[in-house]
């Protein structure tokens, strides 16, 4: 169940035969795996060598400091600083004691999120301006970066589809109200993960349409085999290629043409008594809230008939929520 790597170059640059090519692979990544690396993508490698030192740069300051652009409260806007909530996780040395602190933190990371500037419903949180010049200008830069890149994805998704318009799936992405996530997983014993009770992220799928993830070369992503429920396998990162995943209301959308697979990021591979600390950088996507989420066409037929109801994405959204909070 290896996950199939696209030169995404054929689809940005190629004829119109291989612009084809490369939107077929995808589509059959997305059925198969629910995963696809792609190379030669359109972020400039100088950009994400930089976003990643941007975020070492960000995690690397004090626990106060972070803490003046904080995370809200609750499950509704998420922009801001959510810390590891223990501070002793960014020492080396564990007792016992501290072991069993770490296994009561639902998982050992912290993060920093931000959105599109112009999201009303959620704007974005920064610290002040003198705590990290550069960062802001920086992170809403690489946004747009990403933000392109989705609204190329989405264009080769809507070529597989054969929809109407190549601009169909990118049309209903219009206000882009995208997140871009930090993430740090600090250094913790491999003993605190290797029993299999905690892990650096536990399992889930993503929300939303797409998500890029950016991952730097410590490893430990793992993805559920689609052919044998339960059973991970691991994801090795491909230098210069960024991992494409389908979220939930993505799979609904194409009335379970393309997966959402189950992923989950444990302790990487090797004998080392600590896991060496690890930076990712997942970008979500989704669709503007008023879509209308209604099996798209190519994606059903008399004998593949339409799996859910139609929703708005907005819709889904607070159905989910509700989900989790009942
Ligand atoms: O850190 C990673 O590689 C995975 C992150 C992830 O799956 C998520 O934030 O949804
Ligand atoms: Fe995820």
């Amino acid at each position: 169940m290896a996950i199939p790597i696209v030169d995404f170059g054929k689809f940005l640059n190629g004829s119109k035969a291989e612009r084809q090519e490369a939107a077929f692979e995808i589509d059959a990544a997305f059925r198969n795996v629910g995963f696809v690396f792609l190379k030669n993508h359109s972020v400039a490698r100088e950009k994400l060598i930089d976003c990643f030192k941007w975020s070492k740069r960000f995690f690397d300051l004090e626990e106060e400091v972070k803490m003046l652009a904080p995370h809200p409260p609750g499950g509704s806007h998420h922009r801001g600083y959510s810390g590891v909530g223990l501070e002793k996780v960014t020492q080396n040395v564990f007792s016992e004691e501290d072991l069993e602190a770490l296994r009561q933190i639902p998982d050992v990371k912290e993060s920093f999120e931000s959105g599109n500037v112009d999201d009303e419903q959620q704007p974005n949180i920064w610290l002040p301006e003198d705590k990290l010049p550069g960062f802001r200008p920086f992170m809403e830069s690489f946004f747009t970066d990403c933000r392109d890149l989705i609204h190329y994805i989405l264009r080769s998704l809507a070529l597989a589809l054969d929809l109407e318009s190549e601009n169909q799936l990118s049309d209903t992405h219009a206000q882009s109200l995208f997140q871009l996530r930090l993430l740090h997983y600090p250094a913790v014993p491999v003993k605190f993960l290797a029993d299999g009770k905690k892990s650096r992220i536990s399992a889930h799928s993503d929300f939303g349409t797409l998500t890029l993830l950016f991952q730097d070369a410590i490893g430990g992503l793992e993805i559920e085999d689609p052919k044998q429920p339960g059973v991970f396998r691991k994801v090795e990162p491909i230098e210069d290629a960024v991992l494409v995943n389908i979220g939930d209301l993505m799979e609904r959308w194409s009335n379970s043409r393309w997966r959402s697979t189950v992923h989950r990021v444990v302790a990487p591979p090797g004998e080392n008594e600590m896991c060496p600390p690890r930076y990712s950088i997942p970008f979500f996507a989704t669709a503007d809230p008023d879509t209308m989420i209604e099996a798209l066409p190519g994606c059903w037929s008399e004998t593949n008939p339409k799996r859910f109801d139609s929703v708005t994405a907005w819709g889904y959204v607070q159905m989910r929520m509700a989900a989790l909070y009942e």
